[in-house]
């Protein structure tokens, strides 16, 4: 275990590696998460994925309302996508969730979890997975490969310039910069700012985590981000009118 990661994290990747999973091979046909992000562009909404997280080990209390309804309250406020967190430990997921949003939905899905190891690739299916290129180590080539033969598009995500090495060495097509710390748990803006100018213009670009405004969404925006991943600001209130403000971000507005 990575001493240096925060307690807490720690904690997600032991339950992590415990989970087990049983279950077939999945094959998905995916709905595409690049043609999602296009359709915001033509229609002038910043492509935000938003994240149905009902807790985490940063939040205060526990948000219990009917997760598809959250979801399709995102989707009317313009979500190109959503993100759902499977991590039923600390994050309040579950794989449940998921499959009832991804039917009630036509956007594009990612699954938010901390998958180690490929059989937990199988649990569900969704359009998106996540690979933490931290987490996964050495294993990350492996993986990528493994959730792209079950027909995922795979979202790596990255802190700095190693491990964007590393996903950009294992072809990744879609990459996560997350402005979150998993050492300190701090969120930093500036961490996208410093590791985005080395991203190929052909790899799709999203900046994660700590984007609280429109303000936000224009300083990830003018760093090079092509889509961005909301969770906390957009889980805190009105879901609807939250995503909203973000996905507005860019409107100027006539007087
Ligand atoms: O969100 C946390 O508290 C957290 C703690 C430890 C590891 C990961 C964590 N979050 C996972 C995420 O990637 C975020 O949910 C996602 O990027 C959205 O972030 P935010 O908009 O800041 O809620």
């Amino acid at each position: 275990m990575d001493d240096s990661l925060a307690p807490q994290v720690r904690s997600i990747l032991r339950a992590a590696r415990e989970r087990d999973v049983t279950g077939e091979r999945v094959s998905v046909a995916p709905r595409s998460l690049a043609a999602a992000f296009a359709d915001a562009e033509s229609d002038g909404r910043v492509p935000i994925i938003a994240e149905v997280k009902p807790t985490s080990p940063t939040t205060e209390g526990e948000r219990l309302d009917d997760p598809v309804e959250l979801a399709e309250e995102m989707v009317a406020g313009g979500a190109a996508a959503l993100s759902v967190l499977t991590e039923p430990e600390h994050f309040g997921g579950s794989v449940e969730n998921l499959e009832r949003i991804r039917e009630a939905v036509d956007v594009p899905v990612l699954r938010k979890d901390f998958l180690v190891r490929e059989a937990q690739l199988d649990a569900v299916e969704s359009d998106v997975v996540l690979l933490i290129a931290r987490f996964v180590g050495d294993d990350l080539e492996r993986l990528h490969e493994a959730a792209r033969d079950r027909g995922f598009q795979v979202l790596v995500e990255v802190h700095d310039a190693d491990e964007l090495d590393r996903a950009l060495d294992v072809g990744a097509e879609y990459v996560g910069i997350n402005n979150r710390d998993l050492a300190r748990l701090e969120v930093d803006l500036e961490t996208f700012e410093r590791v985005a100018p080395a991203v190929p213009d052909d790899v799709t670009l999203i900046a994660e985590s700590g984007v609280s405004s429109p303000a936000d969404v224009r300083r990830m925006r003018e760093a090079g981000a092509d889509g961005l991943l909301v969770g906390s600001a957009i889980m805190a209130g009105d879901v609807t009118e939250n995503t909203e403000a973000l996905v507005n971000a860019e409107v100027v507005e006539s007087t």
